[in-house]
């Protein structure tokens, strides 16, 4: 014969007793609402009602434990991003696309993306289990204006709140941080809208790589093993008690692939890459928000960094970042919080920038970035054209190459022109020729500007264009105009503006 206590065990594992008194609960909640109905009220003495009440709540209080709340901001307090939150939402979608689905939740596909992606949504609960807890996730706040109030709620039973904080939580951004070292992580690029903006990435798919790019072959194997010895150094940096980053310059003219060697860096290291764009209105507090709101194995990229704004440390903090701001960020405190962390800048012209920043440990590897030589054009033209060893055009093409400066985008841009082998080729020819009598033509315009007794020769006229405050690079791109061949320069029109204008 089966006591009830052993009948009731021998049925415990087929039920979940809190469950159990739980379904019953809307039964004792509605006696309760009947004695507390102005009727019943009427009816019954207070002292029963408040009795019936008061052990109502009993009752509940015996079966149900007390909850713990954890609120997990996406920002927190410094207004930067929080890596739990981050891990929290890709180890929820992980949860409900592998495992029950929430009663409500977001479907979403674009582009080319090859599966569609499911996300939560807010205020409605996700329940997940680790080792026999039952835990309780909401999100909220995502449809604030201010993002920075969006959070998680993560609800659980009291007492485990050691096994959540040390093991649980943990848990979830080690596989988070590991993901998204993955190799087969496709590489984000973050970009950000205005000072004050956010990072919002796209997915990279940017296809340069090291073997597509002309450079110097050198410089370029230097460069690979500068690499490779900066990613194997964890513990030498540790040891010598230095942050794990590394400084690149590339300097030289636009097109000459400053722009394709970064990608080649991030595809080759799978490292993220943000593009800060600086302008006047970023405060030193905002480049510190945003050094601490990138992620670890990541290249902090800021271009032209002579034309983003005129740096130097006459400007209050308040009006916008200063040169000491910057070099904070590069290599002082603010930098050593993250891991595995690059910077590049890059410039048209070297000598424009503070020697300060320049220095070892804040630029480490200086890049120049030159016009096209002939091994490059031939590795071009090898990417472009499939052409394998030697094709009938290249001596002619090589002994031009030796008079010109053009840029590997420029010769990219001919090969990239329709027609067989031998008619692109020939293209490339034509245009080098042009440029060859561009040079002349230009040498002849300062002759003449020469013989009419203007002090100013080409690079006077590029001085001139940069008082007229026109940027650096558009300065540049306005010289190579005036030595190419293409621009029908009215000499002597041009010599008597010169004058009038007392250059
Ligand atoms: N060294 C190079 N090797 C291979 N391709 C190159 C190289 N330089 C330029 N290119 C080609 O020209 C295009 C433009 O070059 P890129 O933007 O990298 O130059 P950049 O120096 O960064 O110019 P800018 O300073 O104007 O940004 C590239 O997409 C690539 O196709």
């Amino acid at each position: 014969m089966f006591t009830f206590r052993e009948m009731f065990a021998s049925l415990a594992p087929f039920f979940n007793f809190r469950e159990m008194l739980a379904s019953l609960a809307p039964f004792f909640t509605a006696a309760v609402v009947i004695v507390l109905s102005p009727f019943v009220k009427e009816h019954i003495p207070s002292a029963v009602s408040d009795y019936l009440v008061s052990m109502y709540e009993k009752w509940v209080s015996r079966f149900s434990t007390p909850q713990v709340t954890l609120v997990i901001e996406e920002k927190g307090d410094l207004k930067v991003r929080n890596q739990i939150y981050d891990a929290a939402r890709a180890h929820l979608r992980t949860l409900i696309t592998k495992s029950t689905k929430p009663k409500r939740f977001k479907v979403s596909k674009v582009g080319r993306q090859n599966e569609s992606a499911i996300d939560i949504v807010e205020n409605e609960d996700v329940i997940d289990i680790f080792e026999g807890i039952r835990l309780n996730w909401k999100l909220d706040g995502e449809d604030s204006d201010n993002d920075s109030d969006t959070y998680f709620e993560l609800s659980f039973d009291k007492g485990f709140e050691n096994k959540v904080l040390e093991s649980y939580i943990p848990g979830i951004v080690d596989r988070y941080e590991s993901s998204q070292n993955d190799d087969n992580v496709a590489v984000k690029l973050y970009s950000r809208d205005g000072s004050y903006g956010d990072w919002s990435h796209v997915i990279f798919k940017h296809p340069f790589t090291f073997e597509k790019l002309a450079m110097d072959s050198k410089q370029k194997e230097m460069l690979i093993k500068d690499l490779n010895r900066f990613i194997g150094r964890k513990d030498l940096y540790e040891n010598v008690g230095k942050a794990w980053k590394r400084g690149y310059l590339l300097y030289g003219p636009p097109g000459t692939g400053k722009s394709s060697l970064i990608a080649a860096m991030a595809n080759y290291l799978k490292f993220n890459i943000y593009d800060l764009k600086l302008s006047g209105r970023c405060t030193d507090e905002d480049l510190r928000s945003i050094l601490l709101s990138t992620t670890n194995r990541s290249i902090l990229v800021i271009e032209d960094i002579d034309c983003g704004a005129e740096l130097d440390d006459q400007r209050t903090e308040s009006d916008s970042f200063t040169l000491s701001g910057l070099l904070n960020i590069i290599d002082g405190l603010w930098s050593n919080c993250g891991q595995e962390r690059i910077i590049v800048l890059t410039t048209y012209d070297k000598d424009k920038l503070d020697p300060a920043l320049l220095r070892p440990g804040r630029m480490d590897v200086h890049v120049h970035m030159s016009y096209c030589t002939i091994d490059g054009f031939e590795l071009l033209a090898s990417n472009y054209l499939q052409i394998e060893g030697d094709h009938h055009l290249y001596r002619q093409i090589k002994g031009l190459l030796k008079n010109v400066e053009v840029t590997p985008a420029e010769i990219a841009g001919e090969l990239l022109k329709s027609g067989g082998t031998d008619v692109v080729l020939r293209g490339v020819v034509e245009f080098l020729e042009q440029r060859e009598l561009g040079k002349a033509k230009a040498a002849e315009l300062k002759e003449l500007l020469k013989r009419a007794d203007i002090d100013v020769d080409a690079e006077g006229i590029v001085k001139f264009l940069k008082q007229k405050k026109l940027e650096n690079v558009k300065a540049a791109k306005a010289e190579q105009l005036l030595n190419s061949g293409d621009t029908d320069v009215d000499v002597e029109g041009l010599c008597q503006n010169f004058q009038a204008k007392k250059i």
